[in-house]
């Protein structure tokens, strides 16, 4: 679960990763289908141009023969002659006896490694089903079939494939969970967690959650199916070269990420892996900057937590990194460095080890975690020593000063663990929150006017991000509270807000629309995919 930032995503679109699947269709690419080429295999067809010389003589041996003019058109085009959809009559017409059988395309793999060692060939040696293109999966019970098309990513569980699901006509996104008991009992759970999710607390859609349509087990893999979505926000903030995005996406996506966080608290779910990676834009064109929030692998009931190890580094919240019992509110936590990466582009807190993540929080934010928390707080001592009398510990006791605990040195951790600590790069020259967010540069060319206004909204962007990394998970805001700050209900923000006690109310974000008012934002250079090319990010 721990990754490496920038580069780090468990999609399947890092550079490395980019350049493998290039490969992988580059290598079994002389297949053709009777479909014809969909674009994603046009764009990474071998193409190797003829030398005039060479076309010269193939041109006379068709003239020659004097009936191949079609064939003679398409060598004078050779990128059409050999990507077009004519090219089995092509053949045909070069050998009369030419047959085309499916069966005869080499396969195209999409999983990597795609040598078969486990399940009687069918599994790699990670025990993840080796996945080719136009293979079946096919849902017995339901006698209902979906062809696997292309792969749309890969984490811990497995892989997930785009596929075509020939009763509704339409593609959905199947989650292929690796062969292994543990990974199949836990995706049971996220089978479960999501279908109280949808169908008891958001029947109408509404909560900015992924849906779930369907599960089966296939050669001893659990599938899961869910509708298809499409970019992750990592990769969006990749798109625009780490630059971060607008005030006004960053309001947008939070509303929604809230909306969603607001069902699960209502249910009582932890969701336990909120990250960037994790959030997805909707294919839908008509609803061009709508999310969803996916992956609910790692998700809990709030009153059955019983791991320990969780949460994506960067994203980690000092309860689960000090060993304390954790609630909703760590998705909060987490909720808060999602909200600052879109901003900055670059995380807040990207720990290169849990000491380097501390480190950066109290450098951060300021203060440490309240002395009620590391007294009884199982890794406490792995971070902190006790410098004063425990009785002292008051309750409501969060600051640093008057605490009993310090945390330790580099050198003191040191000295502790008989190994020096990792420590990562440092991304922003200013060490605390304030000064990150408000020296963040401006767009150029930016008008005064629009400067003023746009500061106005960082100062509440700061005040937002204080009530959500805040170190004390009783104080830590709840997504209701959360969603009625200034930040993101666009009034303006004229003091620091101070929540009001929690309600039992889950509200709704309708009518979903970009407003580029709302701060003049970064800039936006990159190649984007159609569904979020119109995004003034
Ligand atoms: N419904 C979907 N539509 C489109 N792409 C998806 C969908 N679900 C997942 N993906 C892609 O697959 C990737 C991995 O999915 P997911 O996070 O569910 O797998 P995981 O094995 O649980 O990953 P992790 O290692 O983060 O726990 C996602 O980051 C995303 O890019």
């Amino acid at each position: 679960m721990d990754e490496v930032r920038p580069e780090g995503s468990s999609s399947c679109s890092t550079e490395a990763e980019q350049t493998q699947s290039r490969d992988t269709i580059v290598e079994t690419a002389p297949s053709f289908s009777p479909s014809g080429w969909c674009p994603r295999e046009l764009a990474f067809a071998p193409f190797v141009p003829l030398v005039e010389d060479q076309q010269q003589k193939e041109d006379k041996r068709v003239n020659a023969a004097g009936k191949f003019s079609k064939y003679r058109a398409f060598v004078r085009k050779p990128l059409v002659a050999r990507l077009t959809k004519e090219i089995v009559e092509t053949y045909q017409i070069c050998n009369p006896q030419f047959k085309y059988s499916e069966d005869l395309n080499p396969k195209r793999f999409l999983t990597s490694p795609s040598t078969g060692v486990l399940n009687d060939g069918y599994d790699n040696l990670n025990s993840d089903l080796i996945l080719t293109v136009n293979l079946v999966l096919i849902h017995v019970e339901k006698s209902r079939r979906y062809t696997v098309k292309d792969l749309l990513g890969h984490g811990t569980f497995g892989q997930v494939a785009k596929c075509w699901d020939s009763d509704t006509n339409s593609f959905v996104a199947v989650k292929i969970i690796k062969n292994q008991p543990a990974y199949y009992q836990q995706a049971l759970v996220e089978v479960t967690i999501l279908t109280t999710l949808n169908k008891k607390y958001d029947p109408e859609d509404k909560h900015h959650i992924v849906r779930i349509f369907d599960y089966f087990v296939y050669q001893r893999h659990l599938c899961i199916c869910f509708e298809l979505l499409d970019t992750n926000l990592y990769e969006l903030i990749k798109m625009n070269h780490f630059r971060g995005l607008s005030l006004g996406i960053v309001q947008l996506f939070s509303k929604q990420i809230l909306c969603g966080l607001a069902l699960l608290k209502d249910a009582g779910i932890i969701h336990c892996d909120l990250k960037p990676e994790n959030i997805l834009l909707c294919a839908s064109t008509v609803k061009p900057a709508e999310i969803k929030i996916i992956d609910f692998g790692s998700a809990c009931m709030e009153n059955r937590t019983v791991y320990s190890y969780i949460q994506s580094r960067y994203y980690r919240s000092p309860e689960v990194l000090l060993g304390y019992q954790y609630t909703t509110a760590i998705d909060m936590w987490s909720f808060g460095c999602i909200v600052a990466e879109l901003f900055l582009g670059l995380p807040l807190f990207p720990g290169a080890s849990e000491f380097d993540l501390l480190k950066r929080m109290i450098e951060i934010i300021g203060g440490q975690p309240p002395d009620y928390v590391l007294r009884d707080a199982k890794n406490t001592s792995k971070f902190f020593k006790c410098i004063g009398s425990l009785q002292n510990i008051e309750i409501s006791e969060g600051s640093k000063n008057g605490s009993v605990y310090q945390a330790l040195t580099e050198e003191e951790y040191e000295a502790r663990d008989l190994k020096k600590p990792s420590i990562g790069k440092e991304y922003f020259k200013h060490m605390n929150l304030e000064a990150i967010v408000s020296n963040y540069p401006y767009r150029k060319n930016l008008p005064q006017e629009d400067i003023a206004k746009e500061s106005q909204i960082r100062l509440a962007l700061i005040d937002f991000l204080r009530g959500l990394v805040e170190f004390d998970p009783a104080k830590r805001w709840s997504p209701f509270q959360a969603s009625k700050h200034p930040f993101v209900t666009g009034e303006p923000f004229t003091h620091p807000y101070r929540p009001s006690p929690e309600t039992p109310h889950i509200p709704v974000v309708q009518n979903i629309k970009v407003d580029n008012h709302k701060g003049g934002g970064h800039w936006f250079a990159a190649g984007l995919s159609p569904n979020v090319s119109h995004l003034q990010l």
